[in-house]
């Protein structure tokens, strides 16, 4: 057994419906198999308790959003977020700052116009924020921003029952039915067909599923249509507003070029591991738009999900422990640099080490530059240490 596996504990907070959704026990499984322990993490008891961990996986995605108005989430959070401080060399899946952006519309979206700036591989629909009113207050703006009817209306939080309420508005009357906090976007014809990208790690993985249908471009006099995401592009969804009007070709999915892309680009903004992202094509041009950015979401239709959950933990063990050595390394010879004469019983102190000597010469860096400097130390040294 290696040893970044030897003894490693994984710790887990998940609610009810999720570990239920996941069967998460075919991962606990899994992880035992390869000689973990795994830990069902209990909020209602000190951490310190339960611990030592060496990765705690989560969605506690109700409890940070609660945690903005509820002082005992609030505390939860903070003892939680304490806990995964004090001990630095915890993996956490993921950190609260990276969830807490996906959690709230007005930011995820801020991330994919940026994605779209950065790579015009996929575009972000046009929207604007809803502050405060009505979207009849708004019209004015929403005609400048270039947004076209119909629009769909999305909550601004992003997480939890009520942010799967949605509507689809195809007049300025209709912009008087839904008030803030949020945003409109311009509905993207796209032949009723969703590509959820699933990402974990290095990883990612496409799956279809069923859509809104196509409505014609343009105002008009259609009442606006109240529904629920959750209706639309789940697997089983089976709904009035994914049926075409009229038959279609299939739609041909995002090259892989482009989901490729599109996920390196969120990976480096986000700072997540586990995440997904929802593309469209659109129907008359055949770009792929980005729509929404989800944290930890199901993985339904992957099942290499729990195998590639493991092996991402196993490479983020495997170079947490390198970064480690190196550390100890770096240190042991930046003592030595400053003190080599404390060294009485060897000729060099790099004999202490077999790997000193090459370590030694790689090391000569100008008194400028310190050999501990976190560059050297996280992308230097392991990148050295792994080829001795
Ligand atoms: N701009 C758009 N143009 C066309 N269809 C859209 C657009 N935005 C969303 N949709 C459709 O509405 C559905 C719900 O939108 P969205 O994915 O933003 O909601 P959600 O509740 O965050 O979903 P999830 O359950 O994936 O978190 C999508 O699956 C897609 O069918
Ligand atoms: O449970 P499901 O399989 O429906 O997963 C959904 C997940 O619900 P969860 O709360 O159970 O994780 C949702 O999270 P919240 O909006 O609630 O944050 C969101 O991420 C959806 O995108 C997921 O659906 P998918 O995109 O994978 O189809
Ligand atoms: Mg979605
Ligand atoms: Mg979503």
């Amino acid at each position: 057994m290696p040893s970044w596996r030897k003894g490693k504990r994984i710790g887990y907070c998940l609610n009810d419906k999720k570990k239920k959704k996941l069967n998460f026990q075919g991962f606990e499984d899994l992880c035992r198999k390869r000689g973990y322990e795994v830990i069902e993490i209990d909020l209602a008891k000190p951490l310190r308790e339960q611990g030592p961990f060496d990765v705690i996986i989560h969605k506690l995605s109700d409890l940070i959003l609660e945690s903005g108005y509820d002082s005992q989430s609030h505390q939860l959070i903070r003892d939680f977020q304490t806990y995964v401080e004090t001990y630095s060399s915890i993996i956490l899946l993921d950190p609260f700052p990276a969830v807490r952006p996906l959690l709230d519309r007005f930011e995820s979206y801020r991330l994919l116009q940026d994605l779209q700036d950065q790579d015009s591989c996929i575009f972000s629909p046009p929207y604007v924020e809803l502050n405060s009113g009505t979207g009849r207050e708004a019209a004015a703006w929403i005609r400048e921003q270039g947004l076209t009817f119909p629009l769909i209306c999305k909550t601004r939080v992003a997480h939890g029952p009520s942010s799967h309420e949605m509507a689809l508005i195809f007049n300025e009357e209709g912009l008087g039915e839904v008030s803030a906090p949020c945003l409109l976007q311009s509905f993207i014809n796209h032949d009723a067909v969703l590509f959820k990208v699933f990402v974990v790690g290095s990883s990612h993985f496409v799956v279809r599923r069923p859509s809104l249908k196509n409505f014609p471009r343009g105002e008009s006099a259609r009442k606006s249509i109240f529904f629920n995401s959750c209706s639309i592009s789940k697997p089983e969804s089976c709904s009035r507003l994914t049926e075409l009007d009229e038959a279609t070709l299939e739609p041909t999915p995002p090259s892989d070029n482009v989901v490729r892309r599109a996920v390196r680009g969120l990976r480096a903004a986000l700072g997540l591991s586990l995440f997904g992202v929802d593309l469209i094509v659109e129907k008359q041009t055949g770009r792929c738009a980005a729509i929404d950015v989800n944290a930890f979401p199901g993985y339904e239709g992957v099942p290499e999900f729990f195998s590639a959950l493991l092996n991402h933990i196993e490479t983020l063990l495997e170079s947490h422990e390198q970064a480690a050595r190196a550390r100890v390394l770096v240190a042991e010879y930046s003592l030595h640099q400053r003190a080599p004469h404390v060294d009485t019983a060897q000729e060099s102190t790099h004999d202490a080490d077999p790997r000193a000597p090459w370590l030694a010469s790689s090391l000569e860096t100008p008194k400028s530059a310190p050999a501990e400097s976190s560059f050297f130390t996280f992308a230097v040294l392991p990148a050295m240490l792994s080829r001795h």
